[in-house]
């Protein structure tokens, strides 16, 4: 591991796929100039959809495919500094300072903190994992064998990855679900209804209720639902939500506001002072000020942070995708997919195998989701900003307006 300097041009807080970014950005405009990459995590950082897909779906896939520090560590001028947290930042002085004491002043400061996980009554510990770090991915590959038993809490984007990913391994699981059904907040109630049969059909268990409460009981897991319901197993994987790092930012006075407040260039209230990734609220040009916990926006936001950070003068104009893969369907997305909107849904044949969901308020789309179509989120983004300008009166003209099939 490298030893941290005393000042650089560049320092960037978070080592994850944001931070990583940023450095290529940097480069991309300064090709010398010094970085330090201050991460928390004892690992190197870590490209995070493997985690619940890949390494757990690709037999030719191991985690040595997953580490993204390889530019940084041939890099002479980038100090990647893991088991590192930075304590607090000091935008006045241009400097930050370590949890030992050190302090490294800046000349630009890129906040790529990202986000946590939000914790219940269920202490984490070495069977209760909230699934987010490379640790937690090896720590689940020891206690996951063939004839064990895991409990998955969260039928959100964790849950629905782990369990599918679990059970295609052989592994039996249980699903707990506070709502009805998987992923229920985002798809059209067909949908989510058909994906828990989706689970059901290849032996998962599916429990509802709310963990109210839990323990790691030394050879297993004991999860209390709020209806006094036990669930036990030999591990739990708990994905109930994350919430964005804002500490460092709050407490040195930057505007924060469910995530630290950026400019269209990716400026904090600070001078000199980025935030990209996870922790940003930024504006986006198609659908106005957001955050969002994708690996997409975390890739492109950290990038063009460190662009900028380096000297280019372009504002962020970028609008995120997302995807997703259960059993053997997948989507691409765009923009806001939540199913408390208006929703119009065209599928194939009628059936949920293929199709396009447009999600509308007032008339416009604000996301669309493509289920099993490839190909196709420029079209998405094209619809988004169409009907921004000129909301429609009937939101039935979108069927066929995005091909597949
Ligand atoms: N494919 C992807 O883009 C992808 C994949 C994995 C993770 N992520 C990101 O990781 C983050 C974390 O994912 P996540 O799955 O934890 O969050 P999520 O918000 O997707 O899902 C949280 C789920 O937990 C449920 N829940 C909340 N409280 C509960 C309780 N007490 N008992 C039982 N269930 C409860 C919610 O109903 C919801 O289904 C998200 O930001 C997500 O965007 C993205």
């Amino acid at each position: 591991m490298s030893q941290v300097q005393e000042s650089y041009d560049y320092v960037v807080v978070g080592a994850g796929v944001a931070a990583t970014s940023a450095v290529k950005g940097i480069r991309s405009q300064d090709p010398s100039g010094t970085v330090a990459v201050l991460g928390s995590e004892p690992d190197r950082p870590v490209y995070r959809p493997d985690l619940s897909k890949a390494l757990w779906l690709d037999a030719e896939k191991s985690l040595d495919d997953s580490w993204l520090s390889g530019d940084l560590e041939d890099d002479d001028a980038v100090d990647l500094l893991t088991d590192t947290t930075v304590s607090a930042i000091d935008p006045g002085a241009h400097a930050v300072r370590l949890a030992d004491g050190t302090t490294v002043t800046y000349g630009k400061l890129l906040l790529a903190t990202g986000a946590e996980p939000r914790t219940l009554d269920l202490q984490p510990g070495p069977r209760v994992l909230y699934y987010r770090t490379a640790a937690d991915y090896q720590r689940l590959r020891t206690l996951a064998g063939p004839d064990s038993h895991v409990v998955v809490v969260g039928g959100g984007y964790i849950g629905s990855e782990i369990a599918s990913a679990l059970v295609q391994n052989d592994v039996s699981v249980t699903l707990v679900l506070d709502l009805e059904d998987v992923q229920e907040q985002m798809f059209p109630r067909a949908l989510a209804a058909s994906l828990t049969k989706a689970f059901t059909d290849r032996g998962v268990t599916v429990v509802h209720g709310s963990v109210s409460a839990g323990e790691d009981t030394g050879d297993g897991v004991r999860i209390r639902l709020d209806d006094g319901t036990e669930v036990v197993g030999d591990a739990a994987v708990v994905g109930v939500g994350v919430q964005p790092r804002t500490g460092l930012a709050e407490a040195a006075g930057l505007e924060v506001d469910n995530g630290v407040v950026v400019d269209e260039h990716l400026r904090t209230s600070a001078e000199d002072v980025y935030a990209a990734g996870d922790v940003a609220s930024y504006p986006d040009a198609l659908l106005g000020r957001r955050r969002v916990e994708h690996v997409d926006q975390a890739e492109k936001s950290g990038e063009h942070a460190g662009k900028v950070m380096a000297g280019a003068g372009e504002a962020y104009e970028y609008t995120p995708i997302f995807w997703s893969d259960i059993f053997d369907a997948g989507y691409e997305a765009v923009g806001e997919t939540k199913s408390d909107l208006d929703m119009v849904e065209d599928w194939k044949d009628g059936q949920l195998g293929t199709g396009v969901v447009y999600y509308l308020k007032q008339g416009s789309v604000r996301g669309v989701l493509l289920w099993n179509v490839w190909d196709s989120t420029d079209q998405a983004r094209e619809v988004i900003r169409e009907t921004r300008d000129a909301p429609l009166d009937d939101p039935e003209v979108l069927r066929g307006r995005i091909p597949f099939g």
